[in-house]
């Protein structure tokens, strides 16, 4: 066992599905955490005038929390891709995300070279590329200090490339378009 990687043992997140969630959601934030198009699009036309931009926090191969690693059917100690970001309007992020993928099917996909173009703007352009069910936390992200109300998770695949994209909408959102808090 001693030449296993080390797991990561930080709390994982409650996931549930988006359907349970629907009861203590806010209208205005099912709107945006039931949403299945680009996140990155949404943003971008809600932001306006503000620019859009992704801020890349830490891009690594390393072992994913357990919920991740079961959400992708991963053996625990299985190294992926792990992607953390920040998607900003002007200075203020709106939301942080972190994306896993099995390091096996990455082959030939160059999201090593990504850096701070949005992933969203990559998937979205691929023209097999299907979106698993939605599901939900309040568990904050855990690998960044911004708290808010809603977290949602999905799993997207393009071939034979799967990601769990993970995002957290936080409350500096909720205060620029006048969200409610949950
Ligand atoms: C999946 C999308 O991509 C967004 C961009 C991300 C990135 O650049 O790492 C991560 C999560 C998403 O919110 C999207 O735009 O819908």
């Amino acid at each position: 066992m001693s030449d296993l990687p080390p797991a990561d043992t930080r709390a994982p997140a409650h996931w549930i599905p988006l359907a349970a969630a629907r009861p203590a959601m806010a209208p205005a934030w099912w709107r945006w955490v039931a949403s299945r198009d680009s996140l990155t699009a949404r943003l971008t036309e809600a932001g306006h005038p503000r620019p859009f931009r992704v801020r890349l926090l830490d891009q690594r191969i390393g072992p994913p929390r357990r919920d991740e690693a079961l959400a992708l059917g991963l053996p625990l100690h299985r190294q992926a891709w792990l992607r953390e970001v920040a998607l900003c309007l002007g200075e203020r992020p709106w939301v942080v995300a972190r994306s896993v993928a099995p390091l096996d099917e990455l082959r030939g996909q160059r999201l090593d070279h990504l850096g701070e173009r949005s992933l969203g703007s990559w998937l979205f352009r691929q023209p097999d590329l299907e979106r698993g069910e939605i599901e939900v936390t309040s568990s904050p992200a855990g690998f960044h200090a911004g708290r808010g109300p809603w977290g949602r998770r999905s799993v997207f695949r393009h071939g034979g490339f799967r990601v769990l994209v993970q995002e957290w909408f936080l409350d500096a959102m909720a205060d620029d378009l006048a969200l409610p808090s949950r």
